[in-house]
């Protein structure tokens, strides 16, 4: 499987965290497009970075390129929920080498949000290297979960 092209975006309390990743993940190989901030300012607000992060997955997949998200923040939640506000996106809030690798493994997500204040750089960067890594299992009760969520979307209808 080639690398995907990477999506970051942070709020002023991932960007320590951030710019780690990006210098990390390029030294690895990736393709990263940072969707910002650009500077640190302590007042600035994380939904328009993240949201341009994630609309940006959803183009690249949308047109055939293997595309993953990264959104970064304090805790990582607000983060996610905007994410999850872009139709196709299937964000994540990764707390743990399991809850990293299990979102795709499961989720076949396609974001992963991590709280910058929770963690090491290091840990960060384990929880971001597992989820890039991971392949989505394809097993049959996930595909049909995924699509599911994916209906309700679309339709506003739930299935069972
Ligand atoms: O994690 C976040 C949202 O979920 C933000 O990064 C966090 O709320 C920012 O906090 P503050 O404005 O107090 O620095």
């Amino acid at each position: 499987m080639p690398k995907p092209r990477v999506h970051i975006a942070t709020d002023h309390a991932g960007m320590e965290l951030s710019a780690h990743l990006v210098a990390h993940l390029r030294g690895l190989g990736y393709e990263v497009v940072d969707h910002g901030p650009r500077e640190y300012d302590a007042l600035d607000d994380y939904p328009g970075f993240c949201i341009n992060a994630a609309r940006a997955v959803v183009a690249d997949q949308e047109a055939g390129t293997h595309a993953l998200g990264i959104v970064l923040g304090g805790s990582g939640n607000g983060e996610q929920i905007a994410a999850n506000k872009v139709r196709g996106i299937r964000a994540a809030l990764a707390w743990n080498l399991d809850t990293a690798r299990l979102a795709r493994e499961h989720n076949d997500a396609n974001v992963i949000a991590v709280g910058g204040r929770q963690h090491t750089l290091e840990e960060a960067t384990a929880l971001i290297d597992a989820f890039l890594t991971e392949p989505f299992s394809n097993d049959e009760r996930h595909v049909r979960r995924i699509g599911q969520i994916a209906a309700y979307e679309t339709t506003g209808e739930v299935v069972q």
